[in-house]
């Protein structure tokens, strides 16, 4: 099932020291890219020495785990910079629903890091010949709806405002997708390169066509350190220093918001509690506040009690209910009767991890799968016994904002 293209076997794999790179993303050719890029720092990487369309089914991450195993196992590693991110790694986009088709893992060529005042570049085999063709903007786009139209999507939060009332559960995430189809073919180098640059503080990624800019950190695992960025709970931006703080007050009073947080801070607790030594999760969230909106946010930080590498802590996280809900098996439920559409790789893990086991998986939000000149949006809000459907509309569009504004420039 693994495609290794043109390497030498056991393939040679080298990391060594380079000159800072300005701009990762600039540094990509025009080939399929990865990235996984913060505040300037993280990964981008073009070709492919491997890659394996991951099973569906309960135990995917394992199957991920021992394909990995395998292949980071054969390669001979020569890593002159030893840190997260060196050597070898895998770029990997996980769909939303573990029975969904469409997982992927892929062993990048070649990927350059910067992190901490370091940079490096690893090759994996013969190092390619890379074609730094400019990337050219897509031109004029215009919208459609997906699966459910504005009113059909509404209709759908009612349901679910109901199914919660009776007590069927607590929390539910409904997400609705808008395709775009632009004037040519869309370079996902164009939306990175905005993205980056209009949300530094989010994790820009691409992975197999999915490209966005999400707010929230999954797991970064750094030697037995975790730590994670829970969001949950939305509000906008005011438009003054003034109203900005007053929408911000007004979310951290909102009982419905601190609500649908604490379901998705629990979700997090839950899942990493087994697997750590020490977990420390703030008793109250504070403001994430981005270009578009701001979020109750909390970060938790642990220790790992015995060598669990990134993907078995995304494998123990994920759904978490910021993106499935409370209790998750009747909320996945709910989202297949409401929703009508595959998620595909939004709200998934998407990431990378090495051959220490290290990495940084977010969760696939403000992002859109893309495919020649049409790209398919995707956004999703938590609905709560109290939502009302017109301002869960509302605000998926400030959050489709962002890719909308990465494809129009
Ligand atoms: C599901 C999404 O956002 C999640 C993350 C932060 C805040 C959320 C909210 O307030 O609804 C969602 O739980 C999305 O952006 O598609």
């Amino acid at each position: 099932m693994s495609v290794a293209l043109g390497i030498t076997r056991p393939p040679l794999v080298r990391t060594v020291p380079v000159h800072h790179p300005e701009d990762l993303i600039a540094r990509l050719p025009q080939a399929p890219p990865y990235a996984w890029v913060h505040q300037g720092e993280g990964l981008v990487a073009w070709g492919e020495a491997a890659r394996v369309a991951v099973p569906p089914g309960a135990g995917r991450f394992d199957w991920a785990r021992r394909w990995l195993g395998t292949v980071f196992g054969e390669a001979h590693i020569d890593d002159d910079v030893h840190v997260p991110g060196s050597g070898p790694v895998a770029f990997g986009s996980f769909t939303f629903d573990p029975d969904a088709a469409g997982s992927v893992l892929v062993v990048p060529r070649v990927v350059l890091g910067r992190r901490n005042g370091r940079a490096w570049l690893t090759t994996v085999g013969e190092a390619p010949i890379d074609l730094m063709a400019p990337a050219t903007p897509p031109g004029r786009v215009v919208y459609g709806d997906g699966t459910l139209t504005a009113p059909e999507w509404q209709h759908a939060v009612a349901r679910a405002v109901k199914e919660i009332r009776s007590g069927r559960l607590e929390k539910v995430v409904l997400a609705r997708d808008l395709v775009a189809t632009a004037e040519r073919d869309i370079d996902p180098r164009v939306l990175l390169d905005r993205l980056a640059r209009a949300y530094p503080d989010c994790y820009t990624f691409s992975c197999a066509g999915l490209v966005g800019a999400t707010p929230e950190l999954l797991v970064r695992h750094t030697g037995e350190s975790i730590e994670s960025l829970v969001l949950a709970g939305t509000t906008y931006r005011g438009a003054t220093p003034a109203g900005d703080r007053a929408q911000g007050a007004a979310l951290f009073a909102s009982p419905k918001d601190r609500h649908e947080h604490a379901c998705a801070v629990a979700s997090v607790r839950e899942a990493l509690t087994p697997l750590c030594a020490t977990l420390s999760v703030p008793d109250e969230p504070e403001l994430l506040v981005l270009p578009n909106v701001q979020h109750l946010a909390s970060r938790v930080r642990g220790r790992l009690a015995d060598g669990a590498s990134v993907l078995d802590v995304v494998a123990a996280m994920h759904p978490t209910a910021a993106v499935g809900g409370t209790p998750t098996a009747v909320a996945l439920e709910v989202i297949r009767e409401l929703e009508g559409m595959d998620r595909g790789g939004y709200a998934g893990p998407v990431g990378w991890i090495d051959a220490r086991g290290d990495g940084e998986w977010g969760i696939a939000l403000r992002c859109a799968q893309i495919e020649g000149r049409r790209a398919r949006l995707f956004a999703g809000c938590g609905i709560m016994g109290g939502s009302d459907p017109e301002s869960e509309l509302t605000e998926a569009q400030a959050k489709f904002r962002v890719m909308r504004q990465a494809l129009e420039g």
